[in-house]
């Protein structure tokens, strides 16, 4: 039996994704604003295109705080936030929809979701995700840490060094891995079943464009920021 060792390194590699992870919260808490009312299509559009503006704000001062990723290079930085940007609303999404709830909250949660203005043919791939992030109950670091793999993702478009991107990719992933096994002794797959979640989430990444504009309802506004990383209007 192999003995699993976090170096020291890796270690304070942790702590500062862990608290950079836990200082860039989304502020406002939008579960608990959609367990309190009933919005129309158009008000509930507008309260994610706010939630979303905010997340990618703080999306990138989480990202600032990756080590090593200051230093690629500075376009490649922006390829990395918009390439990411939208799999990491839908991976914090997940992470608020299966938080720990008072009983019947998330089923709540989740009927105000499916009567918000999204269209029905998106809610299963969306809820499929959710409740697989959901199964897999993650603690915090394991949270922070694919949320770090997943903005390192060397093949988004347009990246040039992308084995500089590799590199801070395969610590993360490392240090994922031995977490993984230190934490979930008894599930040797569940460090697979993890970055499984990533390819998931790629594929609502395509559908998203396609999502935005079947919300049942006209005239969608963005932010000037979510026209730049959504690729809308
Ligand atoms: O605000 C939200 N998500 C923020 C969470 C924190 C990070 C930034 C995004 C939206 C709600 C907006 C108001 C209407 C109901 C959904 N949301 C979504 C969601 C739904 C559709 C699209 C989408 N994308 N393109 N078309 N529709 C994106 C996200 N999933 C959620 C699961 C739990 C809690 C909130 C959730």
């Amino acid at each position: 039996k192999e003995k699993i060792e976090i170096t020291k390194e890796q270690q304070a590699l942790m702590k500062i994704i862990l608290d950079a992870y836990n200082r860039h919260q989304i502020p406002q808490d939008v579960a608990k604003k959609l367990l309190q009312d009933q919005y129309s299509a158009e008000e509930n559009f507008l309260l994610l295109t706010e939630m979303a503006t905010s997340q990618v704000q703080v999306l990138v001062e989480f990202t600032k705080n990756i080590p090593g990723f200051l230093s690629l290079d500075h376009e490649d930085q922006i390829a990395l936030l918009k390439g990411s940007a939208v799999e990491a609303m839908f991976l914090r999404s997940a992470q608020v929809f299966s938080r720990k709830m008072p009983k019947g909250h998330t089923e709540v949660l989740e009927a105000r979701i499916r009567k918000s203005g999204i269209s029905e043919e998106f809610m299963t791939p969306m809820f499929n995700f959710y409740k697989s992030i959901g199964e897999l109950h993650m603690v915090q670091e394991e949270q922070a840490l694919l949320t770090a793999i997943t903005i390192l993702t060397p093949d988004r478009p347009h990246v040039k060094d992308q084995h500089a991107v590799e590199r801070l990719q395969e610590s993360m992933l490392d240090v994922l891995r031995k977490l993984c096994a230190l934490q979930h002794p008894q599930e040797p797959q569940y460090f697979a079943r993890l970055l499984g979640r990533l390819t998931e989430l790629r594929t609502l990444n395509h559908y998203h464009t396609e999502m935005l504009t079947s919300w049942r309802m006209n005239d969608h506004k963005f932010t000037p920021l979510l026209c730049e990383i959504w690729d809308v209007q």
